[in-house]
């Protein structure tokens, strides 16, 4: 899968549209985090014009950043996509909604987070950036990201199977026994 806009896809007016990959984050730590992630992904896979490629296995992460709270359960998708990044922003802030997701506490407990790592290029705005500019020091990110992407890199900081090599992994633990049924909608 490349990763930038050198995939065309051609639409039914006969647009060419690039194909970006797309990389995404998923994490709960509050309600039945198993199924909201389930319903998540099943939400990603409804999207029009993102296709999933491949889920990660879920992962029991300690927390990040404020500390006082209850483990998370993590995951990653990889999909492609013609949306802009700020329209897969905006569909990703959608799904959160649905779970009533509120942000009261930055870094703070919540029923589901979406952050969006990267859509292809690199990219700096007021409302969005690209790649997540915390997502090279997140292992809850990498060690999901890699079982599904062995290749994968983030612009500016490198493959992700060198960046792991630079994060504490010991918190991170494979869940096997929770299974996200993919298998709906790709
Ligand atoms: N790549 C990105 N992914 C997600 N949100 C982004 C991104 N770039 C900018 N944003 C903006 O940043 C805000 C992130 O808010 P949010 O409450 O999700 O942060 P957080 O998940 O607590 O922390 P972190 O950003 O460290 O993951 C959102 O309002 C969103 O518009
Ligand atoms: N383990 C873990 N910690 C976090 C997470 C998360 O998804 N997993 N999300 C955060 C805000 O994006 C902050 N801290």
């Amino acid at each position: 899968m490349s990763n930038g806009p050198f995939d065309i896809d051609v639409d039914t007016l006969g647009n060419l549209r690039p194909i970006s990959k797309v990389v995404l984050s998923l994490g709960s730590n509050m309600g039945d985090s198993a199924a909201i992630l389930q319903e998540a992904v099943e939400y990603l896979a409804e999207t029009p014009d993102l296709m999933i490629v491949d889920v990660s296995p879920v992962y029991q992460t300690k927390p990040v950043g404020v500390l006082e709270q209850d483990d998370f359960l993590n995951l990653v998708v990889v999909a492609e996509s013609t949306l802009e990044p700020l329209t897969i922003l905006d569909r990703a802030a959608a799904i959160e909604e649905n779970f009533g997701r509120t942000r009261e506490l930055r870094h703070g407990p919540r029923t589901l987070d979406i952050d969006v790592i990267m859509v292809g290029k690199r990219i700096s705005e007021d409302d969005i950036e690209l790649p997540h500019p915390r997502a090279h020091e997140r292992a809850f990110v990498l060690v999901p990201w890699l079982d599904i992407d062995p290749n994968g890199e983030i612009a500016g900081h490198g493959p992700i199977a060198e960046l792991i090599d630079d994060v504490d992994v010991s918190g991170v633990l494979r869940r096997d026994d929770i299974v996200i049924d993919a298998s709906t909608g790709f």
